[in-house]
């Protein structure tokens, strides 16, 4: 059927941009700040709201019990984290909540759907630059309504690439991190940059701001619409090691061709993380 999903996928956009407005306004009032896993772990009642609108209207727009959700902020309340076969909604309703409470102006709604464990489409909407992120597979990525693309930089040593040290701050893992980004810094590349959020850095990827984003220790819910709008404008998703994207792995590097992408993959110390959908898994 040629147009199946298109309804999600238009409401999906009207969801994202209202949650964007919600964003926004509650940025103007003071911010009650709380902690998951850390002390380095934010979340707000903003994050905890948002989700709840995103996901109620998703409910009453295709009625209760047809599709499937996978939220952050109900992951963290002890819902399941298992992608099925089933429609499922893939939703982070603040990703960089650290920037949101400092006001590091770089924070998006990132919403994506999933048939048969395979991403239909994504919707990232940096909501402090009001910058419309988009990609329904097979259709192109779009910002704002005009198509995107990745950049055509092959050589390394003309690139600028992201990476982010998340909130697990063991030092073994905090080690490792920083000494892939000094051999990536060394090689050397034009520059490392990082915007906070990996739904953003996705998107900067697509619209060839940067060569590459690689992160590990990132969720389903930070990357899962961003891989379709990085798939749809050009790029590749793989493994930090070079083997498939899986996106319950939390292990990710987009990038805009293969030749970044194994450069790139060359220098990254590999640490181990639980999977999203591990039986035991606990949140970071
Ligand atoms: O928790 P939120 O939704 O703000 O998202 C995360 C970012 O997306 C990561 O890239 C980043 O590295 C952090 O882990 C950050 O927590
Ligand atoms: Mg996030």
């Amino acid at each position: 059927m040629a147009d199946q999903w298109q309804r999600e996928y238009d409401f999906a956009e009207k969801v994202a941009r209202k949650a964007g407005e919600e964003i926004r306004k509650a940025g103007e009032s003071e911010i009650r700040v709380m902690t998951k896993s850390c002390t380095v772990d934010l979340v707000t009642k903003t994050d905890e709201r948002v989700e709840k609108i995103i996901i109620g209207s998703l409910k009453q727009e295709f009625g209760e019990g047809t599709h499937c959700f996978i939220g952050e902020e109900s992951v963290a309340k002890g819902e399941a984290c298992i992608l099925t076969d089933k429609p499922t909604w893939i939703i982070d309703p603040v990703d960089g909540t650290t920037n949101f409470v400092h006001g590091f102006p770089f924070v998006a709604v990132s919403i994506a759907f999933a048939v048969n464990k395979e991403l239909e489409f994504g919707i990232v909407y940096s909501c402090l630059e009001d910058k419309m992120y988009k990609a329904r597979k097979g259709q192109g990525a779009f910002c704002n309504d005009e198509l995107i693309q990745v950049s055509d930089v092959k050589e390394i040593k003309k690139s600028i690439i992201i990476s982010e040290h998340g909130v697990d701050r063991s030092p073994e893992k905090v080690n490792k991190i920083f000494s892939t980004m000094q051999k990536i810094l060394c090689i050397p590349v034009h520059g490392l940059r990082g915007s906070g959020t990996a739904a953003t850095n996705m998107c900067l990827v697509a619209s060839g701001a940067v060569e590459a984003f690689f992160e590990i220790g990132i969720h389903c819910w930070d990357i899962a619409a961003g891989a379709v709008i990085v798939q749809e404008a050009g790029g590749l998703l793989l493994d930090v090691d070079g083997g498939p994207f899986d996106l319950m792995s939390r292990r990710m590097l987009s990038a805009n061709n293969d030749v970044i992408a194994h450069r790139i993959i060359k220098e990254i110390e590999v640490f181990p993380v639980e999977r999203d959908d591990a039986p035991t898994h606990r949140i970071y």
